[in-house]
């Protein structure tokens, strides 16, 4: 079978509040390399990617260009463009961005630890499935709680997973998932999988990612990736 082309889009247009540093947190340096720099290395490697969208702040284009795209070597970025206030905008603008069939690894550039192992197990149920999402089953018990933060419901966990990226679709499937959310108000909208759910009702496939592949968000996940880092080499 013929590989239709792979389009990967990397986030990195967020404000960071949560983790709340001075330089927002994609530009955070983790062992001299920016947090954003980790992902679009390994989308570079991937023999599975064929080019790279990347979404920044707006303004932030030629710096990304200059500081990390060409001081890296990085060669697989074919767009740098500026993204949106919520990250659904941003997805719908990488988007916009691409043309002709294939499928679209849609990837947050807090998540340094994305590895090719897992892009290539994506690639495979994507060609399968037209819509998987990476994430890992829960270690915890999860409890869902009321408006009180009594509990509701306990699910059984071995059907609960913790949600990761690359969230990987065939491209007019996810195009046309955007397409029918940006008609709606008052939608919260947390990942891509969520999009085309309740977009288009269309099942999603849940595919092994790697319990190393956190997202960046509050101040101990640096302490934490820092260690993870100190067990990898630069290139995998
Ligand atoms: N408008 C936005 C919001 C988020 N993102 C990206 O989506 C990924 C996941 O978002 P999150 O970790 O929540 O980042 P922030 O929105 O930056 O964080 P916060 O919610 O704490 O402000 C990040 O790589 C972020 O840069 C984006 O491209 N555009
Ligand atoms: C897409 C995501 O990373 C999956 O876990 C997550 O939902 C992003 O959410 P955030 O609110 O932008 O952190």
């Amino acid at each position: 079978m013929e590989k239709k082309k792979c389009t990967a889009i990397v986030l990195a247009a967020g404000q960071g509040r949560r983790m709340g540093t001075k330089v927002r947190k994609q530009y955070v340096l983790l062992e001299g390399r920016p947090i954003l720099y980790y992902s679009l290395h390994v989308f570079d490697l991937s023999p599975y990617i064929d080019e790279i969208v990347l979404v920044v702040g707006k303004g932030e284009e030629e710096y990304c260009r200059k500081e990390i795209v060409e001081k890296y070597g990085i060669q697989k970025v074919r767009r740098i463009i500026p993204g949106g206030a919520e990250r659904y905008h941003s997805v719908w603008k990488g988007l916009s961005e691409i043309e002709g069939e294939g499928y679209v690894f849609v990837h947050d550039g807090a998540r340094p630890f994305v590895d090719t192992a897992m892009i290539e197990r994506a690639y495979e149920a994507v060609c399968v499935c037209k819509a998987c999402v990476v994430g890992m089953p829960v270690k915890d018990t999860i409890k869902l709680a009321d408006e009180e933060e009594f509990v509701k419901e306990t699910p059984k966990r071995e059907f609960v997973w913790l949600v990761q990226t690359p969230q990987v679709f065939d491209a007019a499937l996810l195009k046309e998932a955007y397409e029918l959310l940006s008609h709606k108000t008052h939608i919260q909208v947390t990942d891509d999988a969520m999009v085309v759910e309740q977009m288009l009702q269309y099942p999603v496939k849940l595919v092994c990612g790697s319990y190393e592949n956190i997202k960046i968000t509050t101040p101990e996940d640096l302490e934490v990736a820092k260690v993870f880092l100190s067990r990898k080499p630069l290139t995998q």
